[in-house]
């Protein structure tokens, strides 16, 4: 069961097959005791004692019925967004007596879809698994993947499938949302997120308050901030803040910093945070609204050149639901 701590491949990565994010669960051999989408959710898996459904014991993954034949169960599914990958975590938590007893995964790169005619290269070769618990596997496979096939022997549960990567930035026209964490946005520093920050950068609207970026009341001068690492060198035309759900503690107000941090300190959360002080305003202060979109464009955002990362500053403290950051992707381009 997961103890919360990541081996280094997971570093500067998402989880590609996270739910939230998108990933999807497209078929699989079988589903009798729980369903693929269970294995993709995203909150560690629980596990309720007396709790049964009409199939028997209600457990928190996907699970199979016991194969009383030849053959092994299988299914595929569909990553967030395609990514590099870098790592994998097979978490079997709570299955004791019905975990496979190895796995092994392929990847593909079919944007439409898997077919008859995918190529599907192994990334896992078939690995032993024991009972409830995280198994991590690296991954050091070139090229993009859109989808992976797990596949376990001969059957059982698993609660969770993590695969950890990194986005591909899509080619795009326009400007394009370079903090979206499905394109490869990241947080890099902030100086509080008491109540959890991680979804500020993902795709959609936040369903509540615990979608996006809180902070504690802040008791002292000053105010809160957040540092995006952009997802390639871009010249920022538009932001947009988004305080959904945030009623009694959206923040008074907000600006935005910006640099060029190509070739310079890289992401270390301590040197970012001390350059950030001295980062040139590409926003400058502007009152907030309770669970509101805000659209800060034209003008008001000054053209600051080609910038790898921004800081989102609140004032004083608060909750956001979303940070969006429209740019236009510059010569150089992936950070
Ligand atoms: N106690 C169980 O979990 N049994 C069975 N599984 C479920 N979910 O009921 C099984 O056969 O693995």
């Amino acid at each position: 069961m997961s103890t919360g701590a990541l081996p280094a491949f997971a570093r500067g990565t998402i989880n590609l097959a996270s739910a939230s994010l998108g990933a999807r669960g497209i078929s699989a051999t079988d589903e009798f005791f729980g369903p693929l989408s269970r294995m993709l959710a995203d909150e560690p898996a629980a596990y309720h004692p007396g709790r049964y459904d009409e199939n028997g014991k209600w457990m928190d993954g996907w699970e199979t019925r016991r194969r009383r034949g030849p053959g092994h169960d299988h299914a595929i599914v569909a990553l967030a967004t395609p990514g590099r990958i870098r790592g994998f975590d097979v978490d079997t938590a709570y299955f004791t007596g019905n975990y496979p007893t190895a796995c092994a995964i392929e990847g593909c790169h079919a944007p439409g879809g898997p077919d008859e005619a995918t190529d599907w290269v192994t990334l896992i070769a078939a690995s032993p698994l024991g009972p409830s618990a995280q198994h991590f596997f690296d991954c050091a496979a070139d090229g993009l993947f859109s989808h992976v096939r797990l596949r376990i022997y001969p059957d059982g549960g698993v609660a969770r499938l993590r695969v950890y990567g990194i986005p591909a930035l899509a080619p795009a026209e326009g400007p394009i949302d370079l903090a979206s964490a499905l394109s490869g946005g990241q947080v890099v520093a902030l100086s509080n997120g008491h109540y959890g920050h991680q979804r500020l950068l993902a795709p959609g609207r936040g369903v509540n308050m615990g979608d996006g970026w809180e902070t504690s009341r802040r008791r002292e001068p000053g105010h809160e901030w957040i540092v995006v690492r952009l997802a390639a060198r871009a010249t920022v035309e538009s932001i947009v803040v988004d305080t959904a759900h945030f009623k009694g503690n959206y923040p008074d107000a907000c600006s935005v910093q910006a640099a060029d941090l190509t070739g310079t300190t890289g992401d270390l959360p301590t040197l970012v945070t001390a350059a950030s002080m001295f980062w040139q305003e590409i926003l400058p202060e502007q009152k907030l609204a309770a669970d509101r979109i805000h659209t800060f464009d034209g003008d008001r955002v000054k053209r600051a050149g080609a910038v790898t990362h921004i800081r989102l500053n609140i004032h004083p403290d608060g909750g956001i639901s979303r940070l969006r950051v429209f740019g236009r992707v510059a010569e150089g381009g992936k950070t």
